[in-house]
């Protein structure tokens, strides 16, 4: 059956907003899950004097509506440099969303990046992960020609530069690697382990920052700080994950060492929300 014009316009906009529904809702649930390792949850701050729980949800929430656009607009333009332009400026405005609803705090930068080329390349991906991640590094390897060139460097680029390190960009330029090879295995394999799915997204959240660099932890603790959180989220996952008793008294142990480095894997935490983002949509896709 032909659909009007107008209907095809109301698909293409329930899809994305479908999108960017799911994006919000990926932040909110890494947001509250608990207990994180120095990381804002449901039991407090984590690593931070500026962050909180009330504000994570605030943020994520503010930014559906700019996660829907991307999404939109990867379902309206053919050129791929035209896509990587506009959704770099709505990226930009997003984040400029988040500090104004943040006063001024760096909640989700990170994750606007991660998420919102997601989105982008969900709305046209077929109906495989893999697709979805090539889609994704192809996007990401564009430079924006109306990205602001004359900027101070931020956190991630310093230290990145310092230590010579893949930060963010590289992470959505080689298409997700930690999800691809960690997370996603890792959140599945722990479910048909049996274990309940706060556990199941822990041991995922655990397997990333066994290998990520993260700039955060970087900027803020250094190589003593990054090699801290790799080492003690191996140990994590092998005293037997975070459903078994020696894997929470780990757990805490990479807690305590994380609070007194003021350590916070910001990184990881975008990446386990982009992790819930993919095995959603991929789980909605099946059923
Ligand atoms: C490409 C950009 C991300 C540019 O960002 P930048 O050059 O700064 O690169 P990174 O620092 O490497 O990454 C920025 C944020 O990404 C998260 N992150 C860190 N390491 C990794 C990693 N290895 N892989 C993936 N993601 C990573 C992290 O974000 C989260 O942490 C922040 C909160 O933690 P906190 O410690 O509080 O951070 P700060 O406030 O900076 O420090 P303090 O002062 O508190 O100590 C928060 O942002 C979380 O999301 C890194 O901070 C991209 O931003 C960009 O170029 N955008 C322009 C628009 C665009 O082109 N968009 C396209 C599609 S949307
Ligand atoms: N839960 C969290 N705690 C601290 N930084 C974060 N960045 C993204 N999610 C975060």
């Amino acid at each position: 059956m032909m659909l009007t014009e107008e209907r095809y316009s109301d698909a293409l906009g329930s899809q994305a907003a479908y999108l960017g529904e799911m994006a919000t809702w990926a932040l909110e649930q890494e947001a509250r899950l608990s207990p994180k390792p120095a990381l804002v949850d449901s039991r407090g701050d984590g690593a931070h004097s500026d962050m909180n729980l009330a504000l994570m949800l605030s943020s994520a929430r503010c930014l559906e509506p700019w996660f829907a656009e991307m999404a939109k607009a990867a379902l309206t333009l053919e050129c791929d440099l035209e896509l990587r332009q506009t959704i770099g400026q709505l990226g930009r405005e997003a984040e400029a969303e988040m500090l104004s609803v943040t006063g001024g705090i760096n909640t989700h930068r990170g994750a606007i990046w991660a998420l919102g080329l997601l989105v982008t390349a969900a709305a046209t991906a077929s109906d495989c992960e893999a697709d979805l991640f090539d889609r994704t590094a192809q996007l990401a390897r564009l430079d924006d020609p109306a990205a602001p060139r004359a900027k101070a460097p931020s956190n991630g680029e310093k230290v990145a530069r310092e230590f010579r390190l893949p930060g963010a960009r590289e992470q959505a330029q080689q298409g997700f690697p930690h999800l691809r090879q960690l997370s996603l295995p890792t959140l599945r394999q722990s479910r048909s382990n049996g274990d309940v799915e706060s556990v199941a997204r822990l041991n995922a959240l655990l397997s990333i920052m066994t290998a990520l660099t993260d700039t955060c932890v970087l900027s803020r603790a250094g190589l003593a700080g990054l090699d801290a959180m790799q080492q003690g989220a191996a140990a994590v996952l092998g005293a037997g994950g975070c459903g078994s008793f020696a894997g929470r008294r780990a757990l805490a142990q990479l807690e305590a060492r994380l609070l007194h480095l003021n350590a916070s894997a910001g990184g990881a935490a975008d990446l386990l929300a982009a992790t819930l983002l993919v095995d959603r949509l991929f789980a909605d896709a099946i059923q």
